[in-house]
């Protein structure tokens, strides 16, 4: 922030962090298999955590059974939750259970050991809320009203995963591929060559548009490097494409026609009428 631009202090308190929490190879401990376990198994599964499940056989929801046949990251228990010996080497716990007293037990258990706790459906009882999720290719867009409306925030993510660009998420990907490869020519953390690789990536990132960014193929990349990052510079994609094809990409596409304006075309016509009468008054003069 500049700092001359004015603090707004007010708006300093009231939300919440908005983080992208790592759960990979964390044990995640879910207690209850109905609907709303099911969609928190899925979402800490995208993140690839050791999920532990605790449910009752009977009630399962269909997608948590095909799930444990099909993934080696869930470990089940056929019970209801049993106390403390559950919560041991447990690094988040998460209850979808229809049962308040069972669930505020939980909670206050977890409270005491500081593993960050979310009871589905009860603010109070939550150290994070789970919100709406987009998910296309590693973009990832949480859509949370901080509690003060679950439904909006749904029907929010589906408008916003409507105008999203196509392949965006390919995009996203291959911006990582790129700043892989640029990492393996230029290595090491922070410093000159940090401040460079930053400036560089900033500088493909908004020169080209994201359709393009999307086409990069392994040919591309080492072009784009070779040509770009060791000139420091940022070549045009035609320059990198060459004569690919690629759909509807900047590369494949004539530079689109200006939507003809019909005032200039009308001050054209007549200036070629005048130039043509005044060429055959000369003619005849002559
Ligand atoms: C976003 C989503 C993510 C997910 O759960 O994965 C999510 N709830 C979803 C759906 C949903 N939940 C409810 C309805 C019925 C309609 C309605 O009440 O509005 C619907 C809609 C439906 O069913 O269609 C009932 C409800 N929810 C909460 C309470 C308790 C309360 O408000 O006090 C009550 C009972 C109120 C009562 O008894 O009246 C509380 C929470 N629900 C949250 C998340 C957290 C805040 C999220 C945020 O701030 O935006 C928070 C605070 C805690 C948490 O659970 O993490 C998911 C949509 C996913 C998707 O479809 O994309
Ligand atoms: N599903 C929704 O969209 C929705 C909407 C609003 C509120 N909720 C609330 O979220 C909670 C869970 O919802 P649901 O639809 O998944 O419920 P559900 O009734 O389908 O499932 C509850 C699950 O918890 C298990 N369970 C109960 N006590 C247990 C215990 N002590 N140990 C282990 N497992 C236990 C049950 O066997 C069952 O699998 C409820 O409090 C519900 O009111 C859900």
């Amino acid at each position: 922030m500049p700092l001359d631009a004015t603090l707004d202090t007010a708006s300093l308190s009231g939300g919440s962090l908005l983080l992208a929490w790592q759960l990979k190879g964390k044990r995640v401990l879910v207690v209850g298999g109905g609907n709303v376990a099911s969609g928190r198994i899925e979402s800490v599964l995208v993140a690839d955590a050791l999920v532990t499940l605790i449910a009752p056989r009977s009630g399962l929801h269909k997608m948590t059974e095909q799930l444990l046949e099909t993934t080696d990251r869930m470990t089940y228990h056929d019970r209801v939750f049993a106390g403390p010996p559950d919560l041991e080497g447990v690094d988040m716990v998460l209850t979808a259970i229809d049962d308040v007293d069972t669930s505020r037990a939980i909670c206050e258990l977890c409270r005491a050991r500081r593993i960050p706790v979310n009871v589905a459906d009860i603010p109070p009882l939550c150290d994070f809320y789970f919100g709406s999720q987009i998910r296309t290719g590693p973009l990832q867009i949480m859509i949370s009203t901080n509690g003060q409306s679950p439904k909006l925030a749904a029907l929010l993510s589906k408008r916003i995963e409507a105008v999203l660009p196509e392949n965006v998420g390919d995009a996203v990907t291959k911006v990582g591929q790129l700043r892989g490869k640029l990492r393996e020519r230029a290595p090491g953390v922070g410093g000159e060559v940090g401040k460079r690789r930053m400036r560089w990536m900033v500088d493909v990132c908004t020169a080209w548009d994201l359709e393009d960014l999307a086409m990069l193929d392994d040919t591309m990349m080492e072009k784009l490097l070779n040509d770009g990052w060791e000139y420091n510079r940022v070549p045009r994609v035609q320059e990198v494409a060459g004569e690919r094809k690629a759909n509807g990409t900047a590369a494949a596409r004539p530079p689109a026609a200006k939507p003809a304006n019909p005032f200039l075309g009308h001050i054209a016509g007549f200036l070629l009428g005048v130039a043509c009468t005044a060429i055959a008054l000369l003619a005849r003069r002559a």
